[in-house]
């Protein structure tokens, strides 16, 4: 009797099930109920908002991290709604939202992968898992010989992951022990450090702009940078960089009022002064269902191709 390895079928097959997959991961059909006309690619410009030109402002998030920070009210968690929008509408990215408020990116639960509400444990447990799963994927980019993934890994189950988080501050300074806060923050380090090429993007809002929050050497690891109204310059600095202040660009300028108005930094570039996009409850909550629905397919098609790859099938 031959060995599976000489066996043509179990080849074939899994060659069948990976083109079904990928047909499956976007799906051509849109939900019949629902405002979304076509799946998003996370891979593609994310819309924030419009410039002082009134011209709009798109970003890529893929390889990149980004960080939003503000004083209380300001206009984060209305710009976070923004790129988690975007990466939950995209069933070629897979959504890790971690809540600390518990309401703001609680709306997209249904869409999520992973969701953490305001428990530190289960937050720590949750990026290790991450950490893992970047681990997996340096070893298999290894075996491979290459240096980061690409859309076209899609086939092979490895998408862009997004892993939010909506107070980031909740974990790493308010709950738990000091012990138990550290270990976060050394994972979530760790994740910015290295998760970019291994398709791990992440997204950390925070109101507590303050250099125990966002130390130097973390802030700098953030591609993007987000400053919504601070209350001092240095505040400002310690989101966007050292010295933009002295520069003009600083978030202590905005406008108590003036909601939504933030000064973005992308990397290489100053930081340019935008109004972020506005999602109402409403609007949330319908693209929240769709993207619940266009992500279940996701979900049905990667768990039939973890099936074929154990040689359950
Ligand atoms: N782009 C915008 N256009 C119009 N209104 C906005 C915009 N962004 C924010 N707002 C208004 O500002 C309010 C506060 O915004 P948001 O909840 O995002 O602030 P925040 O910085 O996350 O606050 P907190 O840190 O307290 O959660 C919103 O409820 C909304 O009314």
């Amino acid at each position: 009797m031959s060995s599976p390895e000489q066996h043509p079928e179990p080849v074939r097959l899994r060659d069948l099930l990976r083109s079904w997959t990928a047909a499956i991961r976007t799906p051509a059909t849109p939900c019949p109920e629902t405002p979304a006309r076509s799946p998003l690619s996370i891979w593609d410009p994310i819309h924030l908002g419009i410039d002082e030109h009134g011209r709009p402002v798109r970003v890529t998030l893929a390889y990149r991290n980004a960080l939003l920070a503000g004083e209380p009210g300001a206009g984060k968690s209305v710009g976070l709604n923004l790129p988690t929008a975007h990466a939950a509408l995209s069933p070629d990215c897979g959504l890790w939202l971690f809540d600390g408020k518990r309401v703001e990116l609680g709306l997209w639960r249904d869409a999520a992968d992973r969701f953490v509400g305001p428990d530190l444990t289960d937050a720590t447990e949750t990026l290790r898992d991450l950490q893992a799963e970047m681990d997996r994927r340096y070893d298999w980019l290894d075996a491979e010989r290459r240096r980061k993934i690409t859309p076209a890994d899609a086939a092979h189950g490895i998408d862009p992951i997004a892993a939010i988080f909506d107070e980031v501050a909740y974990y790493s300074a308010t709950v738990g022990t000091k012990q138990e806060r550290e270990t976060f923050s050394v994972l979530l380090r760790d994740l910015v450090a290295r998760g970019r090429a291994a398709g791990v993007i992440v997204i950390a809002a925070t109101q507590r702009p303050s250099s125990d929050i966002i130390p130097t050497s973390l802030r700098d690891l953030f591609g993007y940078r987000w400053a919504f109204r601070c209350t001092t310059d240095a505040s400002s600095d310690i989101v966007l960089g050292h010295g933009w202040a002295a520069r003009g660009h600083s978030a202590a300028v905005i406008a108590p009022e003036d909601k939504g108005i933030g000064l973005l930094l992308a990397e290489g570039g100053e930081p340019q002064r935008i109004k972020s996009a506005f999602l109402s409850d409403e609007q949330v909550y319908a693209l929240a269902d769709t993207a619940a629905w266009l992500r279940e397919g996701r979900r049905l098609a990667d768990d039939t191709l973890t099936a074929a790859q154990g040689g359950r099938l």
